[in-house]
């Protein structure tokens, strides 16, 4: 999952004239009140380390209180019980609830899934866009390589068989430094809007943890926009405005300090095509060249995903409206040298008259090896456009840093981290030692 991430709007941190997220007053905010932004956000953040939480004091995660304690070894936080201690019966749920275990496959139980996630999962901080996953990216979200059915869990009312809860897991192998783990990713925890406030989350989560404890897996991998102890890593989202005109329009976005809306489209134009020589979309037979090259290019990553054929075929191969790939094929040797790709995400405009939905690429995995990076997602830029996407968003994660600024992406104001379950580092990681993007 992504936190939700509206824009700052400092025009001086390099982002492009058309700032985003808009300030109530319609103007660009004074670099005093940016430092107050920022003030308020250190001290929202020190309140949330200084607060109770009494689920999460209870599990096997980095405690704030531990942060910095040089004592304290990295690897597991606790060892694994033997399989025969792991409880076997489901957490008790409220009485008027029950367990299901979906089957994805089945349409009406994944038309159930997208509609408790399209009315009541992610918003952003002003409820003004939801994310609105769509039933194809589900299930290749949740249908990766070794997935366990019995990892997606719903709740249901008892007596309507309304769906009003959601947690996933799905195997995945995550390197940390030299050690290759095998871990759950958790995504789509999900309490419908009415039933919130009542700790459902606390019993989702350990239900998941016991059906995961159950294969044998110890460890999971996860990201949230809220803080938790205690973040592996701390991002921030950038976005690139591919149709400037409707992101103002929606409120995304809002036109720069001095921009009238024909300069901020003219700034936000791209080519009508790519321009990298041997640049096409990556095909079935590629994968070998494909994860020989990514599995080179991730290694430098403190945590990182260990792909094999069978993952790259699976989460990079396009897929018609959830994940684009291309690559550089040089045109002199066949030589498969450089890769990009983005997954599509739209999310729902809240109460907007004329719009009802927006459409953002999500920078993936991207390696360069011949072609410059900047130049390669330079591309990745221009095909989205040609695909009709309003805009392009990336995490400061792997080498991204490298040309946001420079492709006129604006910094989010939102902040995404990430966590490790029952899995201790000894220092929080900078954004660019992340290897890992999570859907
Ligand atoms: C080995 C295998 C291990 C597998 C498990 C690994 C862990 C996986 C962890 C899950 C990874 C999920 C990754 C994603 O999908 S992140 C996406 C989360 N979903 C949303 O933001 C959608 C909209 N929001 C909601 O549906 C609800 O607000 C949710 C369901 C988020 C909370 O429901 P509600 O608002 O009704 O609250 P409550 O009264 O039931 O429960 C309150 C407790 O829940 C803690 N809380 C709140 N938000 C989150 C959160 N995003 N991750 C973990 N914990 C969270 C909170 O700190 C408090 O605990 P404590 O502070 O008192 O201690």
């Amino acid at each position: 999952m992504k936190a939700f991430e509206m824009v700052d709007s400092n025009p001086s941190s390099g982002s492009p004239e058309e700032t985003q997220n808009p300030n109530p007053d319609g103007n660009a905010p004074a670099e005093s009140d940016l430092a107050l932004d920022n003030l308020a956000q250190k001290v929202q953040e020190s309140l949330s380390l200084d607060q109770r939480h009494k689920f999460w004091e209870t599990q096997p995660v980095g405690q704030f209180k531990d942060i910095g304690n040089p004592t304290l070894p990295e690897g597991p936080i606790e060892p694994p019980t033997p399989l025969s201690e792991v409880k076997q019966e489901p957490y008790n749920l409220p009485n008027l609830y029950e367990w299901v275990t979906c089957d994805i496959h089945d349409e009406q139980m994944c038309d159930e899934i997208y509609t408790l996630l399209a009315n009541n999962y992610v918003e952003d901080d002003e409820n003004m866009f939801r994310f609105n996953y769509s039933k194809e990216f589900l299930r290749w979200a949740l249908q990766p390589p070794g997935y366990f059915t019995a990892w997606h869990i719903g709740v249901r009312v008892k007596t309507s068989k309304k769906m009003v809860a959601f947690i996933t897991g799905i195997p995945a192998r995550i390197r940390v430094r030299d050690e290759v783990v095998n871990m759950a990713e958790i995504n789509f925890l999900c309490v419908h809007k009415k039933l919130r406030t009542k700790r459902l989350a606390p019993v989702m989560i350990k239900e998941v943890t016991r059906r995961v404890h159950l294969e044998n897996i110890w460890q999971a991998a996860y990201t949230a926009g809220v803080i938790l102890p205690t973040p592996v890593a701390t991002c921030q989202y950038w976005h690139r405005s591919l149709n400037p005109k409707k992101l103002i329009d929606v409120g995304f976005s809002r036109l720069g300090a001095r921009m009238t809306m024909s300069r901020t489209i003219k700034l936000y134009k791209l080519p009508e095509s790519t321009v990298t020589p041997g640049f096409r979309k990556m095909e079935i037979h590629d994968v070998p060249a494909v994860t020989r090259l990514i599995r080179n290019y991730l290694s430098q990553f403190i945590v990182a995903p260990d792909f094999d054929e069978n993952d790259v075929e699976h989460w990079l191969l396009p897929r018609e409206n959830v994940v684009d790939s291309y690559l550089v094929e040089s045109p002199e040797t066949h030589e498969v040298t450089d890769f990009c790709s983005f997954y599509t995400l739209p999310s729902s405009i809240l109460g907007n008259p004329n719009y009802s939905t927006l459409k953002a690429a999500y920078s993936f995995y991207n390696v360069s090896t011949a072609t410059p990076l900047l130049q390669l997602m330079n591309d990745a830029l221009i095909v989205a456009k040609q695909k009709d996407y309003d805009v392009f968003n990336a995490l400061d994660v792997m080498q991204n840093e490298s040309f946001l600024k420079e492709l006129k992406f604006g910094p989010g104001d939102g902040k995404l981290h990430y966590y490790l379950y029952n899995y201790r580092v000894r220092h929080a990681l900078k954004s660019s030692e992340l290897g890992l993007v999570l859907l």
